[in-house]
């Protein structure tokens, strides 16, 4: 069953399009991570599929009485308003202790409901918001880059979480992410988006498609930086032997980029 499908889906901001004809859907259980360089659209599709952007043309299609966890790429928190984790589990609605420290125990940071928010470490506080999402029971999870600001081992332990989280509870998972290494291992899906959706499918199949390979700039061992996407040149001088290909799903464009270009 799609949870969440769009099809045509643009959105403007003002003159600028940010997003072209994007086709999407989730399933069900489903993992599945959107990649891409700084402003290329991956917060506007989420908030777009959520409902907070209006969608200049297309459609987006909800499962009837869907329930979504959303968690924004930017949580504003006033240090000088002391909020314990405890209260911030009940916003906006009261949840009982009992259930607020067995989410916290879920996301494997049992105890600290009495710390302040101002006082966790960035794997906790993500954690938190994790757990926060899960009291409302969602089907499915929107987390919008939850691991930034993590070291790797600390994006690594986040990512087995969402697995076993979605293993116990069937949540399906739609986030953002920019590390490319992990999100590869524990994802169903990647969309790979640059205004458009430049390729998309399994991670295997994604990570050889000339598209990701363009955006991500391969072939500098292993420190994958984020390029600008260039079409005017040929990025066939990869240094990974392993030619296994696949099908993904290549896009032809319309590569036109005004929606990645701020
Ligand atoms: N509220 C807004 N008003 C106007 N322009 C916006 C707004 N939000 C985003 N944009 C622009 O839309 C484009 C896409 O932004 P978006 O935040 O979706 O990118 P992103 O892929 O999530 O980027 P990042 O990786 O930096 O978080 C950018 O050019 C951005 O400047």
């Amino acid at each position: 069953m799609q949870l969440i499908s769009a099809r045509g889906l643009s959105v403007r901001h003002g003159a600028q399009i940010a997003l072209s004809s994007v086709d999407f859907a989730i399933s069900k259980g489903e993992i599945v991570t959107v990649v891409g360089p700084n402003g290329s659209g991956k917060s506007t599709l989420l908030k777009a599929l959520i409902g907070l952007e209006h969608a200049a043309e297309g459609q987006v299609t909800h499962a009837p009485g869907l329930s979504i966890g959303y968690v924004p790429q930017r949580l504003h928190m006033d240090a000088r308003l002391p909020m314990s984790v405890r209260r911030f589990l009940s916003l906006p609605h009261r949840v009982p202790d009992t259930e607020a420290e067995a989410a916290l125990r879920r996301v494997a940071v049992p105890g600290i409901g009495s710390r302040p928010m101002s006082a966790l470490s960035g794997g906790q506080f993500q954690r938190v918001l994790l757990a926060r999402a899960l009291l409302a029971k969602p089907e499915i999870l929107i987390l919008d880059e939850p691991t930034q600001g993590l070291d790797q081992p600390g994006v690594a332990a986040f990512y087995r979480l969402i697995e076993e989280v979605r293993a116990e509870t069937g949540v399906a998972v739609l986030m953002v992410s920019h590390d490319l290494h992990v999100v590869m291992s524990a994802t169903d899906r990647v969309i790979c988006l640059n205004g458009h959706v430049c390729c998309e499918g399994a991670p295997r199949v994604v990570s050889e498609a000339p598209e990701y390979r363009a955006l991500f700039g391969l072939g500098t061992g292993g420190a994958l930086a984020l390029y600008r996407h260039v079409h005017d040149h040929d990025h066939d001088h990869d240094h990974d032997h392993d030619h296994e290909h696949g099908h993904a799903n290549h896009h032809p464009h319309h590569h036109h980029h005004e929606g990645a270009d701020a």
